[in-house]
């Protein structure tokens, strides 16, 4: 197994050793959050009694092929604890997320927690917050007008596509625009300027993890709120 991945498996393995019978859990996407959602099925099948919420289409298939009981937040709308990756975080534990293209449905479960716990490898930790585009989810019907925006705020916005050359769709049918900044001096300021019409979410998550657990080399790393 290459560094990376044993980094990211400890986080994950950390991530999941905190789970309790009958906990509500918020399923992460993205290779990370697999790993866990791996080590979850293999805890339920020795008796772990919890219920998950996925993040994903992805995710939710792959709980489904472990025989992680499956909910949705129709039944919960509050969950005790989410378990999921991250494409960048710095020490205040603001996270850039959705370079998988989850992070409309992400966003929704980690702010529906009573824990957000982050796992991720250590390439992850960013000072400043940055190095990865931030992704934006666009109403396809506005994207014209959200592009035209964006540019004018000089964000490098360029629309995702996939291997194939079509437009990226999301899980709810939507668009990503990636935002080609280099590094983010103010996060907060930023989430503030993606206040557009048509903007439906955007991949800054500000003041919504509660630690992060980062493998690094053949330990874990624990980041917590200051
Ligand atoms: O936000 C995400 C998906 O929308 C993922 O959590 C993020 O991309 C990290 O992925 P990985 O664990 O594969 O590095």
């Amino acid at each position: 197994m290459s560094e990376l991945a044993s980094e990211k498996l400890l986080a994950a393995q950390a991530a999941v050793k905190q789970l309790a019978d009958g906990m509500i859990v918020g399923l992460g996407s993205g290779s990370t959050s697999a790993l866990a959602i791996r080590e979850i099925g293999a805890a339920v099948e020795q008796g772990l009694d919890i219920i998950g919420i996925p993040t994903s289409v992805a995710s939710e298939e792959l709980a489904r092929e472990l025989g992680i009981p499956l909910t949705t937040l129709d039944e919960y709308p509050v969950l005790d604890t989410t378990i999921d990756g991250a494409d960048r975080f710095n020490d205040q534990l603001e996270l850039i997320k959705g370079g998988g293209g989850a992070l409309l449905r992400e966003k929704i479960v980690a702010a529906a927690s009573k824990r957000f716990v982050v796992i991720a490898d250590s390439t992850k930790h960013a000072n400043p917050l940055g190095g990865f585009p931030i992704p934006v989810e666009v109403i396809p019907f506005g994207v014209q007008t959200v592009l035209h925006r964006l540019e004018e705020l000089k964000l490098n916005p360029v629309v995702r596509q996939t291997d194939a050359g079509a437009p990226y769709i999301t899980d709810e049918n939507n668009l990503i625009v990636d935002l080609r900044v280099d590094t983010v001096a103010d996060p907060k300021q930023l989430a503030e300027q993606l206040v557009i019409p048509g903007v439906v979410e955007h991949g800054l998550f500000i003041g919504l993890a509660d630690e992060v657990l980062m493998g690094v080399g053949g330990d874990v790393q624990r980041f917590v709120k200051a």
